[in-house]
């Protein structure tokens, strides 16, 4: 879904972007700036057990990550060297997001959902290394993670007491993935 949405994404960051890239931001600058956001996110919400903080926060996060490749392009500096640090950090992000999530629900599920979302990109670098195209597949692929994490911080806040099931369905949608990228490179492998 997400994916996309990446296309029309672009009237709106590429003129955040352009402006980014005039004034000599650089594409790593930013995404060190998303690392960053994301281990404040993670003691502000650890300290503060503030959910409304962590939403802020993690959507300032995410921003940066969604602008970093888009800085990379029109600066001319995209190439991978860049690709490598934002998924790396990626993965780095996605622990610092999601396990704060302690706070709230059964520490054993917390766990088992970190695992699935470093999972989930793995399939994709091996199955990228293997020649087949795996962006796009899979019900639930990071920019949706981030939105689900994003909403369940919310709905924490107003203290909603359904937020359970969506984190519930949350992880179910990312065991579905897992299975779906699975599939996706065994039905590409010939033997
Ligand atoms: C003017 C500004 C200062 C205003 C700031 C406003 C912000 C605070 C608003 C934030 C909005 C926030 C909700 C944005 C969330 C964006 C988030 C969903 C994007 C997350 O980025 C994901 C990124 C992932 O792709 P990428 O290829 O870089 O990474 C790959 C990924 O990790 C793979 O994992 P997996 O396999 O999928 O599990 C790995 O395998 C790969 O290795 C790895 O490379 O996707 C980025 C593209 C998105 C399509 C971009 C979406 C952009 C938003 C729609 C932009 C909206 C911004 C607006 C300002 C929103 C304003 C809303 C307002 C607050 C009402
Ligand atoms: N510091 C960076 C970050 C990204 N890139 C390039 O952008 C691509 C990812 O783009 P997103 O829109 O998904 O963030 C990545 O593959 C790199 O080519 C970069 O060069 N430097
Ligand atoms: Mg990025
Ligand atoms: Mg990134």
């Amino acid at each position: 879904m997400i994916t996309r949405l990446r296309r029309e994404s672009k009237r709106i960051l590429r003129p955040i972007a352009n402006a980014l890239a005039k004034n000599g931001i650089k594409a790593n600058e930013i995404t060190i700036l998303g690392l960053i956001l994301s281990i404040i996110y993670f003691i502000v919400l650890y300290i503060s057990k503030n959910p409304l903080y962590g939403a802020i926060l993690l959507a300032l996060s995410s921003f940066s990550d969604a602008l970093d490749g888009e800085v990379a392009r029109i600066s001319g500096t995209a190439g991978n060297k860049g690709a490598f640090l934002d998924s790396s950090l990626d993965r780095v992000e996605d622990t610092l997001f999601l396990s704060p999530l302690v706070l709230y629900f059964q520490p054993i599920l917390v766990s088992l959902l970190v695992g699935i979302s470093l999972i989930i990109p793995y399939l994709r670098a091996r199955a990228e290394a293997l020649g087949i195209k795996a962006e796009g597949r899979g019900i639930i692929e990071r920019g949706e993670r981030i939105i689900f994490t994003m909403i369940i911080l919310i709905l924490l806040f107003f203290n909603f007491t359904f937020t359970i099931y969506v984190f519930y369905i949350f992880i179910v949608l990312s065991i579905v993935t897992v299975i779906q990228r699975f599939q996706l490179v065994l039905s590409n492998l010939p033997k």
